[in-house]
């Protein structure tokens, strides 16, 4: 695959070099493949996320990035490589107090749960067991809400609420654990304009205070000023580390498909390759 000029590529993919990792990493996925289903998702990838960074994962559908993530918050076991999260290269020694995250709002069926609730189960990392939630767990959970412009809608349940409004809930779910990493999965994904602003600007008021954030998107949109660098998967393997490519991807073709009732419209990046196996 051709780069782009000026953008850095993993040049050699069957030996790819080590880098240095940071001092100061939050996350570092070293050499990292995972099978599903038995076929490799991920192929030996390398990146790592560094404390007030914004990193995008990038790439068409299918590419691997909610892998990626999920295979980062040890959702998934690698078959190959080593992820650490925290300083941690296991489950048990990981703080996942400072951590949130924002799965895909279609993997999740949230319909009967008030939004109250789904917040204030954001907490539950910092709850000691069996104890109910505390003059904190409920002040956080207020000023979450507040945070993305969902408080007047506490006790209403999910299924009254639109895309957008129930992806803030979700944000405002992951930011009630007051966490030091955001792990973001789609976040604008079938979220109205509105919506994707207000996500935007809390995230931008939360990166002014430090946050880190891993966040897989197929646009940009709002967010794009906040986006420090961007992580290009194709077919599971790592193409591009480095700065959010202006137009499509390096390499890549892109083209435009409606996905979903709603008519979102999604941009897709294509390999040329696989175009021409069509
Ligand atoms: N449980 C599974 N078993 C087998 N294959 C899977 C499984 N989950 C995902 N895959 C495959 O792994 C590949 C990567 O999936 P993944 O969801 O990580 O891609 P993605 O880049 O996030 O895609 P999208 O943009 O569509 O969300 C896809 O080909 C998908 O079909």
């Amino acid at each position: 695959m051709a780069a782009a000029e000026g953008v850095p590529v993993v040049a050699d993919r069957q030996h790819p070099p080590t880098p240095a990792v940071p001092a100061d990493a939050l996350v570092e996925v070293d050499d990292v493949t995972v099978l599903l289903g038995g076929r490799p998702v991920l192929r030996g990838v390398h990146a790592v996320v560094r404390a007030g960074e914004v990193v995008a994962v990038m790439g068409a559908n299918g590419s691997g990035k909610t892998t990626l993530v999920r295979a980062v918050l040890r959702l998934l076991p690698v078959a190959a490589g080593t992820v650490r999260l925290l300083g941690s290269t296991g489950s048990r020694g990981t703080d996942w107090a400072r951590i949130g995250y924002v799965p895909q709002r279609s993997t999740l069926n949230l319909r009967n749960a008030t939004v109250a609730e789904v917040v204030t189960s954001g907490r539950l990392p910092h709850r000691r067991p069996l104890l109910p939630a505390s003059r904190r767990d409920r002040q956080r959970v207020r000023e979450s809400l507040e945070r993305v412009g969902m408080a007047a809608r506490r006790s209403d349940q999910m299924v009254h609420l639109s895309g957008g409004q129930q992806q803030r809930v979700l944000v405002a779910r992951a930011l009630a654990g007051d966490p030091e990493l955001l792990v973001m999965d789609e976040p604008l994904a079938g979220v109205d304009a509105e919506s994707q602003q207000a996500i935007a600007d809390v995230l931008a008021g939360l990166v002014a205070d430090g946050l880190t954030a891993l966040v897989v998107l197929h646009e940009t949109g709002p967010l794009r000023p906040l986006l420090t660098r961007a992580l290009v998967l194709q077919d599971g393997r790592l193409v591009h580390d480095g700065p959010v490519p202006e137009v499509g991807l390096p390499g890549g073709h892109e083209h435009h498909e409606l996905l979903g009732s709603q008519g979102d419209h999604r941009r897709v990046f294509r390999d040329p390759a696989a175009e021409e196996e069509d």
